[in-house]
């Protein structure tokens, strides 16, 4: 028979009940008690939802207050040094993914620790906080073995739940060496993890549990003979060790390629494949499993909004279970449902506004019950679920056929496309001489990201404006204040080029978790992109009108627009992306016809869309910087245009950056060290960059010595010319009070720097 299964649950919650109470705790509102109460809560409530959807195999283990790898982490007891004299508990693997700065006290010295380093999770818009490891790391289960209790916790609600750990190498490939252990190799660590592994698979097999799910996303990464061999050795291993548990080894994202050779020399007893990524490795794999192993078919988008085209994916399930027997398939969601919002149900507004569009999603729990559906009418035949399927099948044709996905005009812009519209009048040298003619900077020019705190009040008056409490000239008199109150603050600061702060930037639709307690809400792209109205003239004008500094336009960049987005799956997304660039480009015009001189076109995502294939790289790059320039060259070489990107390896992606012709670059870099400025220097980077001062993620406020040093540092490889003065990101997640202080401290080490030199 055939096994319905999912891989992971969102952990937010449908009201987004974990993030409420983390942060109460972190505001020190309640305890960890009620924190612990609310998650048991919450877990019972997932659980029983995906049985009561049909699941048979349902994931324990899979929530997090803050995220997955962390907590895996702490599990198996890898605390950085710095973090070590803390108390084990909560409060202790927060500190490790935020920071932690405490004032002293009469009986306490202060407290001022660096949160570990956060990426992204793969090409998703999550990110993960990064395993350090020391070159004497030692590793154990410490008192509190969270996938063991949460297996425990479902099975005493009467639900037998499939355990899910990262895997020993994903893990460890997934980390990097400490500050105190340059060169370690990770992959050495394995002979002193894998015990720790078997002590927890016996514990978990002890209890009771029969599978394991272990996620191993880097094997569709490029991976080198030996790391596939150590994968080999790795798992006949754990398989000997643990004979009563069945593993099911998850892979997700992309396509496996060469690197599932090993699996069939193994006990894994099942191979999780992602095939809406990939649909096209299906018969590739079956070739490669021996006559026993399971394939779970990832059938089910776990990283978007749309119902899934059931006929089709029956076609697929079908043919698997042609070659290899209805026994040896599971049907499963392509990857963890953690990237998809929870449930339609509390979409009240969506489904009164647009119908049209509401019959075309499924989020978590619909997902759920698309595998159900499947796996019936593979076990029961099609007939079983007809009713399931005309209904999916009938929504399905209204989107094909919707008229409301295609625009004429908009395809015929995409067609007229001509290469000038990809390039800059002149090169960056002769622009930058005209910038500093017609519109002269100190040297070290200070800047932010371009939000600023987005506080309760904020918040508030959007939520009263889309629920129509209040009226559009009541939001905008609210948001013209907001602005008023983001200059004066700047200008008190003295800082050079000024933003008007984001307060009106929102989000839309369902809420999935970006990092920590974070949530955003993606919009949903599902017919062809124009620019109807002009969407930030208004504000940045009236922001410049206020001050004579010079107020930075902020556009979010095509490329990230896409990638933040739930994309329509029937159309490329290399033409998605151009149309976003077209409407973008219409509006820098427009801003520099306002008279507005720095427009800054964020591309925080560009590098996160970079395929996990080196193969794919030149193809994707291609498109996406294609897509910048449309936005960003329809202007005079007056206009300074602004690039902001974040969370990334430029590494790979250099000659793209410098393609992207920016006159100015802002970049994360505060928790990265120098060599990545070396890389620019060498790559020949020469226009005007602002690698982050300071880390925004934290509520630390830093010290001007210490940006100071950063800034110092950064000077061996950028010409003094080119050298901006800014934070890592965007201020909106924090509070004003941290944020003047960080600021003052940031506009101090610009004047310092002048200071010297003019001498
Ligand atoms: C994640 S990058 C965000 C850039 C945006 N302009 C901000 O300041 O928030
Ligand atoms: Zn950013």
């Amino acid at each position: 028979m055939v096994v319905a299964t999912n891989l992971g649950f969102p952990r937010i919650g449908a009201q987004r009940e974990t993030k409420k109470i983390v942060e109460s705790f972190w505001a020190g509102k309640v305890n960890e008690v009620a924190l612990d109460e609310a998650a048991v809560k919450l877990r019972a409530e997932n659980w029983k939802l995906q049985k009561e959807q049909g699941l048979e195999h349902i994931p324990s283990g899979d929530f997090s207050f803050y995220d997955h790898v962390l907590d895996h982490s702490v599990m198996f007891n890898v605390i950085p040094q710095r973090f070590r004299h803390l108390a084990d508990g909560h409060e202790r693997t927060f500190a490790i993914g935020r920071g932690i700065q405490k004032p002293a006290t009469e009986t306490q010295a202060k407290v001022d620790i660096e949160a570990q380093e956060m990426k992204k999770w793969f090409d998703t818009n999550y990110h993960y906080i990064v395993p350090e490891f020391e070159t004497n790391q030692t590793f154990g289960l410490g008192s509190k073995i969270k996938t063991l209790e949460e297996f425990n916790e479902a099975k005493a609600l009467g639900i037998h739940t499939r355990p899910v750990v990262l895997g020993p190498l994903s893990f460890l490939l997934l980390g990097k060496p400490a500050k105190n252990s340059h060169g370690l190799d990770l992959l050495s660590l394995l002979p002193k993890v894998l015990p720790v592994y078997e002590e927890l698979f016996a514990k978990l097999a002890a209890a009771g549990a029969d599978w394991v799910q272990i996620d191993e996303p880097c094997l569709v990464l490029d991976l080198s003979a030996e790391i596939i061999d150590q994968y080999r050795v790795v798992y006949n291993r754990l398989g000997a060790a643990a004979p009563s548990l069945k593993f099911l080894v998850a892979t997700y994202f992309g396509r496996i390629g060469n690197n599932v050779a090993f699996v069939k020399d193994t006990p894994i007893a099942a191979l999780h494949i992602d095939l809406v990524r990939s649909p096209e490795q299906l018969q590739s794999i079956i070739d490669n499993l021996n006559q026993t192993q399971i394939l779970s078919l990832g059938l089910i988008d776990g990283r978007n909004i749309w119902k899934t085209n059931l006929a089709k994916a029956l076609e697929l399930a079908n043919a698997a279970v042609k070659a290899v027997g209805s026994n040896r398939v599971f049907v499963a969601p392509s990857c963890s449902l953690l990237h998809a919002p929870v449930t339609l149900r509390f979409e009240k507004r969506l489904a009164q506004q647009k119908p049209e569009l509401f019959d075309w999603l499924a989020y978590s729990e619909e997902k759920c019950k698309e595998i159900h559906i499947l796996a019936q009418a593979l076990n029961n035949g099609a007939e079983s679920v007809a009713a399931a399927l005309a209904d999916n099948a009938r929504s399905i044709e209204a989107r094909r056929v919707s008229p409301h996905t295609t625009n004429a005009a908009v395809r015929q812009r995409l067609e007229a496309i001509v290469p000038d519209q990809l390039r800059r009048r002149n090169v960056f040298a002769t622009r930058q001489k005209t910038q500093e003619e017609s519109l002269p900077l100190p040297r070290f020019p200070t800047t932010t990201i371009g939000s600023f705190p987005q506080t309760k009040e904020i918040r508030l008056a959007r939520s009263k404006f889309t629920k129509n409490e209040i009226d559009e000239k009541t939001y905008k008199e609210f948001i013209k204040k907001e602005i008023e109150f983001c200059v004066r603050a700047q200008e008190k600061l003295d800082l050079d080029v000024l933003v008007h702060g984001e307060a009106e930037r929102n989000d839309m639709n369902g809420w999935i978790a970006s990092y920590g307690s974070r949530c955003v809400r993606p919009p949903i792209i599902f017919g062809d992109v124009h620019r109807v109205n002009p969407m930030t003239i208004e504000e940045t004008v009236y922001a410049q009108s206020l001050t004579n500094k010079p107020m930075k336009g902020m556009l979010t960049g095509p490329v990230t627009c896409l990638r933040w987005s739930f994309v329509r799956d029937d159309i490329p997304q290399s033409i998605v992306c151009t149309q976003l660039a077209l409407a973008i480009r219409d509006e820098v015009v427009d801003l520099e016809k306002a008279n507005i001189v720095h427009v800054q076109v964020d591309e925080p995502a560009i590098r996160e869309g970079l395929p996990l294939r080196a193969v794919d790289y030149e193809y994707y790059l291609q498109w996406a910087v294609d897509a910048f320039l449309l936005s960003t060259t329809g202007v005079t070489d007056k206009t300074v245009i602004h690039t902001h990107m974040c969370y990334s390896d430029f590494q790979d992606i250099f000659q793209a950056i410098i393609r992207m012709d920016a006159d100015v670059l802002t970049i994360e870099n505060s928790k990265s060290d120098m060599k990545i400025l070396n890389a620019f220097a060498k790559h020949g980077y020469s226009a005007g960059i602002g690698p982050g001062v300071f880390d925004i993620h934290s509520p630390r406020v830093p010290s001007t010595s210490e940006m100071k040093e950063r800034a110092d540092a950064m000077l061996e490889y950028i010409p003094a010319r080119n050298l901006w003065i800014n934070p890592d990101c965007g201020l909106k997640t924090r509070g004003w009070k941290e944020v003047n202080e960080s600021l003052e401290n940031m506009v101090a080490v610009a004047k310092a720097l002048r200071a010297l030199d003019k001498v």
